[in-house]
């Protein structure tokens, strides 16, 4: 795609064409990794859906859904990779769940202390696929809804997010007092990736009177989130 957006540029003489290129859309990648019953497929429906499924079925390897954000004036695409639970389901895949990702979502749910304790074996994985150090990384306990059935404790998971540097989101996908909470997971990701750096061709230079394009390594402080 960037190919035939190259060529279109060097084609145009336009200053039009220029200012198109400037603002084109920049893609995150954000992975969504757990046990499978979590609610990774719910959390990405709300996300990108605005609503709770009706009925949800095993993630098979992955499904991939998108919402363009907007942060500070620039429109933000952000690609959510909901990955399979199941060890059957995604096998063949985990080398794509982690090929140049730009941010890890691990889910738990709050009413079943096994899949917390997974968290660790998900964690290993995950750096076990050469994921940076710097690729952020947030924990998200689903499901808080079902208040009487809680089995991990608020400051248990604090602790280990904070063992691992991670942001604590407690939420659940399905109470809909809740759905500014699950879109912050995101949001927040978002933000500091734009903070971060740009993840994607930006600027555009003319030389020669040929339009070359360059990564841009710009970093912002004044973020919103
Ligand atoms: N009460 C409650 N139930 C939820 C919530 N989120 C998901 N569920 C339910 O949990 C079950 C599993 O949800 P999924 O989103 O399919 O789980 P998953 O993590 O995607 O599972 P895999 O695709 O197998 O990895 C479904 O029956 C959902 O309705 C929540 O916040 N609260
Ligand atoms: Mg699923």
């Amino acid at each position: 795609r960037l190919e035939k957006m190259n060529h279109e540029v060097q084609t145009s003489t336009t200053s039009s064409y220029l200012f198109k290129m400037n603002i084109q859309t920049r893609i995150f990648k954000i992975i969504v990794i757990g046990d499978s019953n979590v609610g990774k497929t719910c959390l990405t429906f709300r996300f990108t859906g605005g609503s709770f499924p009706d009925k949800t079925e095993a993630t098979i390897g992955v499904d991939f859904r998108e919402k363009a954000v907007e942060i500070e004036g620039e429109t933000i695409k952000v690609q959510v990779w909901d990955t399979a639970g199941q060890e059957r389901f995604r096998k063949s895949m985990v080398e794509h769940y982690y090929r140049n990702v730009h941010a890890v979502v691990f889910v738990y749910d709050v009413t079943k202390m096994a899949s917390f304790r997974n968290l660790q074996t998900w964690i290993e994985e995950c750096n076990g696929h050469r994921v940076s150090a710097s690729v952020p990384r947030v924990l998200v306990g689903n499901k808080c809804d079902l208040v009487d059935q809680i089995q991990v404790p608020s400051n248990m998971a604090l602790k280990f997010a904070d063992s691992h540097n991670m942001l604590l989101f407690e939420t659940s996908a399905k109470d809909p007092k809740e759905s500014q909470n699950v879109d912050s997971i995101f949001m927040s990701l978002a933000c500091r990736l734009k903070a971060q750096k740009s993840l994607l061709y930006r600027d555009v230079e003319r030389e020669d009177g040929r339009v070359r394009l360059t990564q841009g390594t710009e970093t912002k402080t004044n973020c919103p989130c």
